[in-house]
């Protein structure tokens, strides 16, 4: 092995195997820098919302300004997502034609993952710090599909967030069935509905009312609202569900597309594959938003699947309290599924109070789908 001085070509090489080489400079510390949220993330160019010290109002919520801005060099192998709180210098005036340098990402709270699929060979963390993961299912039109929700439930929870299901045209079908099967595990649950008035009405009277597109039931969408209240959420579905729909009603501004999947081409009328964030008002009404927001709903256009190879059955108990504990009894390596000997979950059933083994039992038949889910596919 040679051996010569570090150069300047050396600085930007890759680390060695050992490790990232000494720096011959000295980083700048960035003592100026100020904080920004991503909330959209085009080709290279990260929309930031930037606490505002000289301004009451502002573009999107009050006293915070919108910056645009790029990565610095030393990131340019770092991936910023919508959703991550980063440091950025430079011209964060906000002004036209202003573009900033993010030069570090803050630590992140929860990271949610996308599984590699046909367009992307890689496992990406779609958006970062979310609270809570909003399942979007139909109730019909598209049929509900148990395996899709159950391995986004399992996601959600092993990346720390809570869920939210959302059981949207329930004009179409009853929610009874899918209510039983995750209410037992804690999960909650939302129904929204289109309003009955809608096929007579085009005029923008009601709160539930869209971007030109359908009218859901106003009451039912204030309910979703309130769940959604102070949090960071991520909205995701299979198209056609009425994402686009929902989202319209809750932030009018956002004027998502709605429709159809097209027939000729065989895709929704969203090209657009990366995340954004809208803020939420606190109230619609007469079709008008408040200009006051209290969270954060991320869209997520082009993500369908999760990874779950990764999720560990012992992460993923976590998520549950009560049969964490029992399962503090099981024999060493148990899987805990249905076949398992001497599991205790099945213990816990036959030991519990008459009155409680209904309940029990759904919440372990439910939990068992989860498991079972990680190593199911979802096609
Ligand atoms: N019956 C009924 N139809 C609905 C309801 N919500 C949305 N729709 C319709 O369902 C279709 C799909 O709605 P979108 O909001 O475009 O669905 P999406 O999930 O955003 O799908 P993409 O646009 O493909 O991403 C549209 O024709 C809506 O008008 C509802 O509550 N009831
Ligand atoms: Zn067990």
């Amino acid at each position: 092995m040679g051996r010569r001085d570090i150069d300047e070509s050396d600085f930007h090489s890759r680390p060695t195997k050992r490790g990232s080489r000494p720096r011959t400079k000295q980083r700048p510390e960035h003592s100026d820098a100020v904080t920004g949220l991503v909330t959209g993330v085009d080709r290279g160019r990260y929309t930031l919302l930037v606490k505002d010290p000289d301004d009451g109002g502002g573009d999107g919520a009050s006293g915070e300004k919108i910056v645009t801005a790029m990565k610095a060099r030393e990131l340019t192998r770092t991936r910023v997502v919508v959703g991550d709180r980063v440091d950025v210098v430079g011209d964060v005036s906000g002004g036209e034609g202003s573009l900033a340098r993010i030069v570090r990402i803050q630590e992140r709270t929860s990271t949610l993952r996308r599984t590699a699929d046909d367009t992307d060979p890689y496992e990406r963390i779609v958006v970062a710090n979310a609270d809570q993961l909003v399942i979007v299912t139909a109730l019909a039109q598209p049929e509900p599909r148990t395996g899709m929700i159950d391995r986004c439930v399992v996601a959600a929870y092993d990346a720390g967030m809570s869920v939210l299901l959302c059981l949207t045209k329930a004009d179409l079908a009853s929610p009874d069935e899918l209510r039983a099967l995750y209410e037992p595990l804690g999960v909650e649950v939302v129904v929204t509905q289109r309003a009955p008035s809608d096929d007579e009405t085009d005029g923008a009277n009601s709160a539930g009312q869209t971007a030109g597109g359908m009218i859901l039931v106003p009451e039912s969408v204030e309910e979703v609202r309130e769940r959604l209240r102070g949090l960071v959420s991520v909205l995701v579905g299979h198209s056609g569900v009425g994402k686009s729909t929902l989202i319209n009603a809750l932030v009018p501004a956002a004027k998502r597309a709605t429709g159809v999947v097209n027939d000729v081409t065989g895709r929704g009328r969203h090209t657009s594959t990366s995340a954004v964030a809208l803020a939420l008002p606190v109230a619609v009404t007469e079709g008008s938003p408040t200009d006051t927001f209290d969270g954060w709903v991320i869209d997520t256009p082009g993500v369908r699947s999760f990874g779950l190879a990764h999720v560990e059955v012992s992460h993923l108990l976590r998520a549950f309290d009560d049969l964490d504990e029992v399962a503090q009894e099981c024999p060493r390596g148990c899987t805990h599924l249905a076949d398992a000997p001497d599991c205790a979950l099945d213990d816990w059933i036959e030991a519990s109070p008459e009155d409680e083994r209904p309940a029990r039992a759904a919440r372990l038949t439910s939990f068992r789908r989860l498991l079972a889910s990680r190593t199911g596919s979802d096609a």
